[in-house]
């Protein structure tokens, strides 16, 4: 048995690195067209950062684990194929803004369809919209060189900056499929490690739903606890005392619950959005209508915490300097993608704000563009005004002392360990007075800080 995966993301290069590990039987060829990436995968400096992941990588690494662009001789060389290349949201013709882009699935299926002799197992790592292993096998089989394919489905539910954890030890592996021979070979891959209890089988359809499916049910239940969070503020409940209080219920359970600034990564809104679409595609309107209220809830609580800043600092944070704690969509990873860290800065920018902005893992290139994309049209045009305030009134910084100076707020982003561990005595002197804090994670020790002198808002907290 030969692994050959086509993307080596977020996705494709931790997965296959860990296939890899555990496998060591197994050679795993993983393959991008972006020579950048794949020079990183091959170096100490990997290009995602994960906890744990250079561990992985390392072990598996020259023995049976190459990262290469070679797309062609690794496609031909492998019994199965992971397609794991990015599906992002459309941002244009039918179905943009909405949709997902399935533009780089096909090509990999009329590489694959190309370059094939014998028989393959193709198996979808990507998350597509249900029915699509419909495309990529008519796309095969007219392949025409007597190639033989067989498609399966195998979502992936690794989080970012636990992915190594989750893929080591994941809640289950999810494999759809038609031929019981085919879903058997991809179940003898996990079940090196993984006990065969938690491998489930399901029909091609179940499994590509099943991924979208889950990731509604999770961004649900932040906006959900968001919307409480909102309530919260007005009334004097504690949304860390009501996400408590409703957690321990066992048929709703603790995790992912936690009040935040709106969800972000790569995953939740396109595949909400993909989902809507769906609905609206099968004639599901008001199924599509619920769905969207997820993201309506998200986008409103990112903007209800930057109008909060700026309410809250006298109705104006012209020329005030703010100092912005974090900028990844989670901690633990460098990912910004959707961060909702992009969201709230963008809107204080246009408010003229000057911020400093401090991230331990996300570089000051990736914040630029991030925020300049932010600004942008679906075409990527931007206006003077907005391109001159991002070079103008966004400093990036190496830490948040050097980020608070003679600040007027703090706005913590994103949730990192290390921010808890900091002098705040220190940061309180440095800091314009009064000196406030907008906890977006509610993640400081608001009665240490009220006791130092801050002005505290956090989230779903009143004062
Ligand atoms: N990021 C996550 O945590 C996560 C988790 C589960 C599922 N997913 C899904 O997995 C898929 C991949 O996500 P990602 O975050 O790894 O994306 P990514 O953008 O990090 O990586 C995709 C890679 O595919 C490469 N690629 C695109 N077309 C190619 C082609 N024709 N040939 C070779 N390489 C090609 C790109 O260059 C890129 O490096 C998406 O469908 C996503 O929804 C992501
Ligand atoms: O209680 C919570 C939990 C999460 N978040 C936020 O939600 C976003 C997503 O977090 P998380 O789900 O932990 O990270 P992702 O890497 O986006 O992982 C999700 O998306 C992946 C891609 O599809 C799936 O594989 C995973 O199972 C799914 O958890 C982040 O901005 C978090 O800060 C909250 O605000 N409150």
């Amino acid at each position: 048995m030969k692994i050959c995966c086509i993307g080596a993301g977020y996705v494709g290069g931790p997965t296959m690195a860990m296939i890899a590990k555990q496998c060591p039987d197994i050679p795993v060829h993983v393959v991008d067209l972006n020579q950048a990436r794949i020079d990183a995968w091959n170096s100490d400096n990997l290009p995602i950062y994960e906890p744990g992941l250079d561990e992985v990588v390392k072990e598996a690494r020259g023995r049976n684990l190459t990262f290469s662009t070679n797309v062609d001789e690794a496609i031909a060389e492998a019994d199965m194929i992971f397609i794991s290349v990015n599906t992002p949201t459309k941002t244009f013709g039918i179905g943009a803004g909405r949709a997902a882009n399935l533009e780089f699935i096909e090509k990999c299926a009329r590489q694959i369809a190309k370059v094939s002799k014998g028989h393959k197992i193709v198996v979808e790592k990507s998350t597509l919209p249900v029915r699509t292993a419909e495309a990529v096998k008519r796309i095969l089989s007219s392949s025409g060189n007597g190639a033989t394919f067989d498609v399966l489905s195998n979502p992936e539910f690794l989080a970012e900056g636990t992915a190594v954890e989750d893929l080591l030890d994941p809640d289950r592996v999810l494999i759809g499929g038609e031929s019981p021979e085919s879903i058997k070979a991809l179940c003898d891959v996990y079940a090196h490690w993984i006990d065969r209890d938690r491998i489930l089988t399901t029909n091609l359809w179940s499994s590509e739903l099943s991924k979208l499916t889950a990731n509604a049910f999770l961004a649900q239940r932040v906006s959900s606890i968001n919307a409480i969070s909102a309530l919260c503020e007005a009334t004097g409940a504690d949304v860390d005392e009501v996400a408590r209080a409703i957690g321990t219920d066992s048929r709703i359970g603790p995790k992912f619950l936690k009040a935040s600034i709106g969800f972000g990564g790569s995953c939740f809104q396109k595949d909400i959005l993909n989902l809507v679409y769906l609905c609206e595609h099968f004639g599901l309107r008001e199924v599509a209508a619920y769905w969207e209220q997820v993201v309506i809830m998200n986008d409103h609580q990112k903007q209800r915490f930057s109008e909060r800043i700026v309410k809250t600092l006298f109705n104006t944070v012209s020329d005030k300097k703010i100092a912005v704690w974090g900028f990844a969509f989670k901690k633990d990873t460098n990912d910004t993608r959707e961060s909702a860290a992009i969201y709230v800065c963008r809107d204080l920018l246009r408010e003229r704000a000057r911020l400093t902005i401090y991230d331990p893992q996300v570089p000051e290139k990736s914040i630029r563009a991030e925020l300049t994309a932010a600004c942008s049209d679906m075409q990527g045009q931007i206006s003077e005004n907005d391109k001159r305030l991002i070079e103008q009134n966004v400093t990036v910084v190496s830490d948040c002392y050097e980020a608070s100076k003679d600040a007027h707020a703090i706005a913590v982003l994103t949730e990192w360990d290390e921010f808890k561990e900091l002098d705040f005595d220190r940061i309180f002197q440095a800091m314009q007075q009064p000196a406030f804090v907008f906890d977006g994670r509610n993640l400081l020790d608001h009665q240490k800080l009220s006791k130092v002198g801050f002005e505290l808002h956090a989230i779903g907290k009143c004062r």
